[in-house]
């Protein structure tokens, strides 16, 4: 089996608004996201590992914020895209993915598992080659100030 790994990186500020979107679940939180789209770091930082797997360049370029049709994008349909184009590229598949939230709020662990459900469902893997973790950065830096949240995604692509 050919193999390749990736791994990709998100950050968008918080905002005006009731909730975040991580990994395609909708998380209650006192304050929402700024971005052309909605916002969701994980799918994010998940789309760059994908296509940097393959050095097919970055969800910028794949879905520029320039573009009015991705204003407020379910970022699920990002992954959608990605996920056939790995196909499309002679049948490459996500063997697993780990992703890592940092944030010190809203806390990420009781949605942990939903996220590795929905993301798994739109990868067509099992959920238990999705991992979904979460940190704090200790209250340093602008996610530790609460200004905005990041995600860091690695994933394993294969193809037969
Ligand atoms: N937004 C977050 C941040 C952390 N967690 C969980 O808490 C644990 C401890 O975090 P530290 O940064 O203090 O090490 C972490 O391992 C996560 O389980 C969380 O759910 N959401
Ligand atoms: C997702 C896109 C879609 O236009 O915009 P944003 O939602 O602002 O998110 P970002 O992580 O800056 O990635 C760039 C764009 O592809």
């Amino acid at each position: 089996m050919n193999i390749r790994i990736g791994q990709g990186f998100d950050v968008h500020t918080f905002g005006e608004g009731d909730h975040v979107m991580l990994g395609g679940v909708r998380v209650p939180h006192e304050r929402g996201i700024v971005a052309h789209s909605d916002g969701d770091v994980v799918i994010h930082a998940l789309c760059d590992a994908m296509l940097g797997a393959l050095a097919l360049g970055d969800i910028g370029r794949h879905f520029p914020p320039s573009d009015p049709q991705w204003k407020d994008a379910d970022s699920l349909l990002f992954l959608r895209h990605c996920t056939r184009l790995l196909d499309g590229q002679g049948g490459w598949r996500v063997i697993n993915a780990d992703i890592t939230v940092v944030c010190e709020r809203p806390k990420v662990g009781p949605h942990a598992d939903a996220m590795r459900e929905r993301l798994a469902r739109e990868l067509g893997i099992d959920v238990n080659a999705v991992s979904v973790k979460a940190t704090t950065s200790e209250r340093m830096g602008f996610t530790g100030r609460g200004e905005g949240i990041a995600a860091m995604a690695v994933c394993l692509l294969g193809k037969a």
